[in-house]
């Protein structure tokens, strides 16, 4: 038989419809296998939970505040609270670590409208990028436009001490160096674009009132802008991987929040952040310190009065925003 510029047999026919329809299967098993990682990241999916909340909720909440590890005291600061269990909220995924509660507080602060995460997702749990950013999509659906994202983390940066601010001016992914990231698979053009640029991320007006706040509160010398850097966890650093941290530019190193800050960039929303300092990596062979998770929560709760009014400040200086 002639085709095209190729003469086959019917054999060799059979042969190749044989070969096209198995690659045409494994092609479809493929897909599938993608499709089917991202089935929970899809809109239909996080429809659900958004539609749950939304029946509950009687106004449109405009600011996210993920609190970091121990940090779930933010919460506090909101009038007219409601309150979820995550495990309540259908497709919203459970927390497990000390000092994450697992609560969605709906409420006001100085007439912003806020939703806090009181616990968040971490890839050392074993959850997948991507739900450890489901929330954002499904805030993001219940009309969400900023994200103010908190963490605890150590201080690369010799200047830093315990206790101090750092604002989050950029970041270093190292998962995604890896390939990692929580928009890998195909896009969902709903949320943003396939491709988006990162060199803003953290907003910079946001920053700049951030340090006004800070300032007026009398607290400069307890303060920075900084680049976080995301180190998977769930140990601490080594000396030698503090050490390659430092030269490549990071000042905090945390086991969180770039999911988070990836996916909510990708859809639009704007984006301030800042981690709180619990401890110092360790640079030296020779000091004995180790840092661990109860020095951690101990360090937050020694500051959490400041940390609290930093962010109720903040809300206030830029509460047009979120009304
Ligand atoms: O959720 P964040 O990033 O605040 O939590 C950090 C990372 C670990 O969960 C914990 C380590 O002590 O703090
Ligand atoms: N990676 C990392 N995360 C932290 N979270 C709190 N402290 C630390 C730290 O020293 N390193």
């Amino acid at each position: 038989m002639q085709t095209g510029l190729f003469e086959f047999t019917t054999g060799e026919i059979v042969v190749i419809c044989y070969i096209i329809d198995k690659n045409f299967h494994i092609c479809r098993k493929f897909a599938k296998m993608s499709d089917s990682k991202n089935e929970e990241f899809s809109l239909d999916y996080l429809q659900k939970a958004a539609d749950y909340l939304r029946n509950q909720v009687p106004f449109t909440p405009k600011l996210l505040i993920i609190c970091g590890t121990g940090l779930g005291g933010l919460s506090e600061n909101l009038q007219n609270q409601i309150e979820f269990n995550y495990k309540d909220i259908p497709n919203f995924p459970v927390s497990n670590v000390k000092g994450h509660a697992g609560k969605l507080i709906f409420g006001t602060l100085s007439e912003a409208k806020i939703v806090c995460m009181k616990g968040r997702f971490h890839y050392f749990e074993g959850y997948s990028l991507q739900k450890i950013a489901t929330p954002i999509r499904i805030l993001k659906l219940l009309g969400v436009e900023g994200l103010i994202v908190t963490n605890a983390a150590g201080s690369v940066n010799e200047d830093y001490k315990v206790g101090d601010i750092m604002i989050i001016k950029d970041h270093v992914n190292f998962l995604a160096f890896g390939g990692q990231h929580p928009l890998r698979g195909p896009n969902e053009h709903f949320f943003g674009e396939r491709f988006f640029p990162m060199n803003r991320a953290y907003d910079r007006e946001l920053i700049r009132i951030a340090k006004e706040v800070a300032e007026k509160m009398g607290i400069s010398d307890d303060y920075h802008e900084g680049v976080y850097g995301l180190y998977a966890g769930p140990n601490y650093e080594t000396v030698a991987e503090v050490r390659i941290l430092k030269m490549l530019g990071v000042d905090a190193a945390g086991m969180s929040t770039i999911p988070e800050v990836l996916v909510a960039k990708h859809c639009g929303m704007s984006v301030f952040g800042f981690s709180f300092i619990t401890n110092r990596c360790i640079h030296c062979y020779d000091e004995p310190d180790e840092p661990n998770h109860d020095d951690v929560l101990k360090a937050v709760m020694e500051k959490s009065e400041t940390v609290k009014k930093f962010v109720a400040n903040l809300i206030q200086e830029t509460k047009q925003r979120w009304k």
